[in-house]
C-alpha cells in the first residue's frame, strides 16, 4: 500500500464474464475516505465493487485493496481480503433463524474469534458504534428495516475494515432512516474507514455532498457532479 490510499485501479478493465463492461478504470480512494458511486442500472456499480472485494478477477491493468495485489489474489487468499472489507448489501443478508447476538457471533467465529469474552466484548462494541446496544438478544424480525440495516453494518465492522463496500444499503428504506444509515456511515469513515457507497438515490447525495463517482458508457468518472 502506498501511504494512506486504501484502493488503487489503474487501467483496468472489468469483463461480466465475457462482455467489456468498463474499460480503463482508474480510482484511488484513501483511508477515511467517503465516495458514492453512481450510474444507471446495467452501467457496471456492482461489477466495479466485484472486482474489489475479488468476486470478479483483472483481466487487465493492476488493482490494490487493503494491501493485497488483485492481479496475485489466489482464491485461497479471497477470505483474508475479504477481512479487510465490511460489505453492506441492500436485502440485509442477516440470518434470520438467530439473534442479532448470534449473527454477530457466527461472524467472528467464521473469521477465526474463539475467545468468549473477546468475542462478547467485540460485540458490544459495535452494537455501540451503530446506536443498538440494547437490541442484542432481539431476533431480525423483531427490528426495524433502519435497525436491520445497522445490524448489518455492525456485523460490518467487526474485524475492523479498512474498507466499507456497501451497495444500495438503504434501497429498502424510507428516506429519513436512509439519511440516518448514510449519517452512520458517514460517521465510520470519520474514524479512519474508507466508505464507497453505491446508490441510486440523488436525495441523499445532494443531503450530503460527498465525493461522486460514475459508471456510464462503459467507463468510471471521477469527481462527477448531479
Ligand atoms: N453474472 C453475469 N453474467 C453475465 N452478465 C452479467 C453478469 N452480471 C452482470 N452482468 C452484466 O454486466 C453489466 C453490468 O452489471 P452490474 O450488475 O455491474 O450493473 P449495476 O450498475 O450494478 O446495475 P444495478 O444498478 O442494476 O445493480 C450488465 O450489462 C449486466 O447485465
Amino acid at each position: 500500500m502506498i501511504g494512506d490510499t486504501v484502493i488503487t485501479l489503474k487501467n483496468v478493465d472489468i469483463y461480466q464474464p465475457k462482455h467489456l463492461v468498463l474499460a480503463n478504470v482508474n480510482l484511488k480512494i484513501d483511508k477515511g475516505e467517503f465516495v458514492f458511486l453512481i450510474g444507471q442500472t446495467g452501467s457496471g456499480k456492482s461489477s466495479l465493487l466485484k472486482i474489489i472485494y475479488g468476486e470478479l478477477h483483472i483481466a487487465s491493468g493492476e488493482g490494490m485493496v487493503a494491501g493485497f495485489d488483485l492481479k496475485k489474489l489466489s482464491e485461497r487468499e479471497v477470505p483474508f481480503l475479504r477481512r479487510k472489507l465490511g460489505i453492506v448489501f441492500q436485502d440485509f443478508h442477516l440470518l434470520t433463524d438467530r439473534t442479532v447476538e448470534k449473527n454477530l457471533e457466527f461472524a467472528l467465529r467464521a473469521t477465526g474469534w474463539k475467545d468468549k469474552n473477546l468475542i462478547t466484548n467485540r460485540m458490544l462494541d459495535v452494537l455501540e458504534k451503530v446506536g443498538l446496544r440494547s437490541k442484542l438478544k432481539k431476533m431480525p424480525h423483531e427490528l426495524s428495516g433502519g435497525e436491520q440495516q445497522r445490524v448489518v453494518i455492525a456485523r460490518a465492522l467487526l474485524n475492523n475494515p479498512e474498507i466499507i463496500l456497501a451497495d444500495e444499503p438503504t434501497g429498502n428504506l424510507d428516506p429519513e432512516t436512509s439519511e440516518e444509515i448514510v449519517l452512520l456511515l458517514k460517521e465510520i469513515s470519520r474514524s479512519g474507514t474508507a466508505i464507497l457507497m453505491a446508490t441510486h438515490d440523488y436525495q441523499i447525495i445532494r443531503n450530503m455532498p460527498s465525493r461522486i463517482i460514475k459508471t456510464g458508457d462503459g467507463a468510471l468518472q471521477d469527481n462527477v457532479s448531479i
